[in-house]
């Protein structure tokens, strides 16, 4: 775990609808009554990638192998969570694995679905749940300053210099700020003060704004506010109806598009947070494409190729010594990888390279 999205708001606002949408799995139970999440749950989704299917029609291959993003759905947070109000708290531990934070905040109407405010007013939700994540960040930075304080009377100078850092963030996230905002006076100690904290307002948030089917063509009022909201904070915000996710579970391409066409969407919800959460982490995909198998791999944005090699096994980084790459343009334009040679379109690269998105990837090594 690591790189994965991590689901949290208010009870009863969408979370597992989504989640269980996303995994295809309808293992996390979702139901019309807070607090049904009482287990964390983890799951492991396909990243869609159109170009996979592009170079499967050229290499027709045994299987396909997506890349994948892991995704964590909590149980929902109530105010007073990090002080152990509701379930929420004991949650929070599982997010704070996740490098992004997707914020469910419910933008529709339903009489028959409970909201633990009692209204529907996605601002004040989206700063309760804010607020509740500051707080527990308050209180695990707390812990942290009095370690450092009894390690910081003895000669420990990085123990010193973290404290000091401490302090100082201390100050400005009890001010209402979110650690993402915060002028890193020191970017090492910060980074590795933060290396086992992993504070909560320190992750990226994009806010999925769950709507009912006639929230999706139009933006409704409350999808408005929560747009205004995100842009002031430069963040993204995913419009999506879970429930009409949940029903498109078992369609296939053509049922999908021919739904969502029909409510006026172009992308479904679910990509949309696949696609967008991807590359918030900052991350990207390469190929393999062989007889067996036709392959995406994960890898960071700016990853040397022996590092990217070392993904699919470490001989391929401890005795690489070049890899051949056609870009994804090439390769599909010459239609596969023997035409793509036969045009010189077959770079051989070394050590230093970085790969790019797309590339179509052979390594050469030796161990
Ligand atoms: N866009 C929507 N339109 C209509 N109903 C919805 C929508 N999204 C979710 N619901 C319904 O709201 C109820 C609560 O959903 P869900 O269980 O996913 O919430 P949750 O956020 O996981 O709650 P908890 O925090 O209690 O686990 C369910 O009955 C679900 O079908
Ligand atoms: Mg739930």
């Amino acid at each position: 775990m690591g790189l994965g999205i991590g689901l949290v708001g208010l009870p009863n606002v969408g979370k597992s609808t989504t989640f269980n949408a996303l995994t295809k799995a309808q293992n996390a139970e979702s139901a019309n009554y807070p607090f049904c999440t009482i287990e964390p749950n983890k799951a492991v989704v396909p990243v869609p990638d159109k170009r996979l299917d592009e170079l499967a029609k050229i290499v027709n291959p045994e299987r396909l192998q997506h890349s994948t993003l892991d995704f964590v759905d909590i149980a929902g947070l109530v105010k007073g969570a990090s002080k152990g109000e509701g379930l929420g708290n004991k949650f929070l531990s599982n997010i704070r694995e996740t490098e992004v934070i997707l914020e469910i905040v419910r933008c529709f109407e339903d009489e028959n679905i409970t909201h633990t405010e009692g209204s529907i007013d996605p601002i004040r939700d989206i700063e309760i749940i804010e607020q509740e994540l500051l707080l527990a960040d308050m209180d695990s930075l707390q812990k942290r300053i009095d370690s450092l304080k009894k390690k910081a009377k003895g000669n420990d100078r990085d123990a010193k210099a973290q404290l000091e850092i401490a302090e100082e963030l201390m100050e400005f996230i009890a001010d209402g700020n979110p650690v993402s905002s915060f002028e890193k006076i020191d970017e090492d100690s910060f980074k590795a003060m933060n290396k086992d904290l992993r504070l909560l307002t320190s992750k990226e948030i994009m806010y999925g704004a769950n709507v009912d089917e006639d929230g999706l063509a139009e933006d409704n009022e409350y999808v408005k506010a929560v747009k205004e909201y995100a842009a002031e904070r430069n963040r993204e915000v995913i419009k999506l109806c879970a429930k009409v996710e949940e029903e498109m579970v078992d369609f296939d391409e053509e049922e999908k598009a021919e739904m969502l066409g029909s409510l006026g969407v172009e992308e479904s919800g679910l990509d949309q947070i696949i696609r967008k959460g991807f590359d918030k982490l900052g991350l990207m995909s390469y190929f393999t494409a062989g007889v067996k198998e036709v392959r995406a791999w994960t890898i960071r944005k700016g990853t040397t190729a022996p590092k990217a090699a070392a993904v699919i096994h470490n001989d391929f980084e401890k005795g690489f010594i070049r890899a051949e790459v056609i870009s994804y343009e090439d390769y599909i334009a010459c239609g596969g990888e023997q035409k793509a040679k036969e045009a010189g379109k077959n770079r051989l690269e070394g050590k230093e390279y970085i790969v790019q998105d797309g590339d179509v990837m052979h390594f050469r090594f030796n161990v």
